[in-house]
């Protein structure tokens, strides 16, 4: 019995959730939603995938434009057991009436407040306490990376807090034409920045404070991070726990990875769809412990980090895979993701 998945908003996230659904074994996509009636709804036509309109009016320009329409959003709900709501910032919370009186269950994204849905998901970190929920919300993209990484730093008793400051992208690729930031950088104008605070959503303990600017780039977000440990502990125990936790892969300075646009095309090179990442990269040969302090730098893909976690969030709240390490690794495997982007025998030898 195949989980039955509706998307309701085909943009930068959803059609990537939408192409992750498509290939799992125990899910099947029934159909995606939007309001467009440009290139990137008219993609999912060309993929042979039933286009919803999400609203009357959506119905009629899609109709006007000469689109297959094949149904209303409610159509569309009528049919699924979960919908995947990716729609712009604040326009999501708006429908979560609408999925509660069809019976659909719905799985948000970080533009939501944890508040719409009363639980936060990172699949590692609470997978369990979404079991049968009738909505969740996959924390954003910094946020996620967050919890992997102090998370699994936490669940080894090493980490006492954590200092962040984070340099996100001004805009996503596809987006760039019309805003982002140009020649400058932007510092957020409140310390703390949302992230850290958001992270205590899925892990109340962390002893987190963040602080983040935007620069004026597309290529990823980038974290630098002060770590107090609980003890003192050798770079290698680190480095070990890490390696240890899921969605976590590393990267090095001494491959030739020096700066975000070259994990980039990294990704690329090794066929990564779009070019996703969907794990964190931790440049392995950066991170520096001295006693009981730790510095680590990672990359995060704002694109595609959620992918995974929302895979698992369906199957969380369709109760139909109760363990989350099973779901983890069904997801990860499915999707290709790796520990190590370049296998011991394709890296440099140490100079
Ligand atoms: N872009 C990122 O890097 C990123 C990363 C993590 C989380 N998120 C979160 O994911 C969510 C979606 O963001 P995005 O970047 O994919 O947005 P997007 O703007 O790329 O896509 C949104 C899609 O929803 C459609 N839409 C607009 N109004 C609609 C409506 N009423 N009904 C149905 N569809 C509608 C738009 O046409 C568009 O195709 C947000 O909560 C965002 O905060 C985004």
């Amino acid at each position: 019995m195949n989980i039955k998945v509706a998307v309701n908003g085909y943009g930068v996230i959803g059609k990537r959730v939408a192409d992750a659904v498509r290939v799992m074994p125990d899910m099947e996509l029934v159909g995606v939603a939007d309001v467009a009636t440009d290139w990137r709804v008219r993609t999912a036509v060309g993929l042979g995938l039933d286009v919803f309109a999400a609203t009357p009016g959506a119905g009629t320009a899609m109709r006007a434009a000469g689109m297959p329409v094949a149904g209303t959003l409610a159509d569309l709900l009528s049919q699924v057991d979960v919908v995947v709501d990716t729609t712009p910032k604040k326009v999501a919370a708006l429908n979560l009436e609408a999925y509660r009186a069809a019976g659909v269950k719905a799985v948000f994204q970080g533009g939501e407040s944890h508040a719409t849905t009363g639980h936060s998901f990172v699949a590692q970190a609470n997978y369990a306490t979404a079991l049968g929920r009738d909505a969740t919300r996959v924390v954003s993209c910094n946020t996620t990376s967050i919890v992997r990484i102090l998370g699994a730093l936490q669940d080894s008793e090493l980490l006492a807090r954590a200092r962040g400051v984070l340099i996100r992208r001004a805009t996503d690729p596809g987006e760039s034409h019309q805003g982002g930031i140009m020649n400058t950088l932007v510092p957020e104008s409140s310390i703390p920045s949302h992230q850290g605070p958001d992270a205590r959503t899925v892990r109340p303990d962390l002893d987190v404070v963040t602080i983040a600017a935007k620069a004026a780039h597309t290529q990823t977000h980038t974290h630098f991070w002060t770590l107090q440990l609980t003890r003192p502990a050798s770079r290698e125990e680190v480095l070990e726990t890490l390696r240890a936790a899921p969605r976590i892969a590393f990267i090095r300075m001494a491959d030739g990875l020096t700066a975000s646009n070259t994990t980039v095309e990294l990704m690329r090179d090794l066929g990564r769809p779009r070019g996703d990442m969907w794990e964190v990269a931790v440049w392995e040969d950066v991170l520096t412990v001295e006693g009981d302090e730790a510095y680590l730098t990672y990359q995060v893909n704002n694109e595609s980090i959620v992918i995974p976690e929302t895979i698992d969030a369906i199957r969380a709240l369709a109760g139909t895979v109760t363990d989350g390490p099973t779901s983890i690794a069904t997801t990860d495997e499915v999707l290709g993701m790796r520990r190590d982007f370049l296998p011991d025998a394709l890296r440099a030898v140490p100079a």
